[in-house]
């Protein structure tokens, strides 16, 4: 039996489209999407579907999370305040990769009112199948959570 790789997605009201279109795109890859809304395009605030995708990271039952507001700060300052929590803003296909490579995000945050669909699904990409390198960036992810406790 193959086992696949759970993902969160969540998003606030200004990213319901691109959220969904991300969805569909990364199911086709093989990943299992835990997509938890919202659905309706109603006003909502972006702390609790931050913090909630979190939580799904945090406490293990998502291997990675794609959160997205309009610009992704917000949702993702949310997301940082959950412990164990490294999620990064990402607005080009390096920075992507790199918050996997050095910095073992196990959340990245877009901004649908930033980036257009092409590019928010390359960026998906670079981070997707980007690894951690350990080493010498263990040790300063290390001390990213001797900070938390
Ligand atoms: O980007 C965001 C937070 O960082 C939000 O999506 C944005 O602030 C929502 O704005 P509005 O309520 O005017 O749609």
């Amino acid at each position: 039996m193959t086992t696949r790789k759970r993902i969160v997605l969540s998003s606030d009201h200004a990213a319901i489209d691109l959220r969904q279109a991300i969805a569909a795109h990364i199911a086709n890859q093989g990943w299992e999407v835990v997509d938890i809304g919202p659905t309706t395009p109603e006003s909502t605030h972006y702390p609790k579907h931050g913090e909630a995708a979190a939580q799904r990271v945090a406490s293990g039952d998502c291997a990675l999370g794609i959160i997205l507001c309009g610009t992704g700060q917000g949702i993702m300052m949310a997301a940082n305040k959950v412990k164990g929590i490294r999620c990064g803003v990402c607005s080009d296909s390096f920075s992507a990769r790199m918050i996997r490579q050095h910095n073992n995000a196990n959340m990245l945050s877009l901004g649908a009112r930033v980036v257009g669909e092409g590019l928010a699904l390359d960026i998906v990409d670079a981070f997707l199948n980007a690894e951690f390198e350990g080493g010498r960036h263990a040790t300063r992810v290390d001390m990213i959570a001797d900070i938390e406790s």
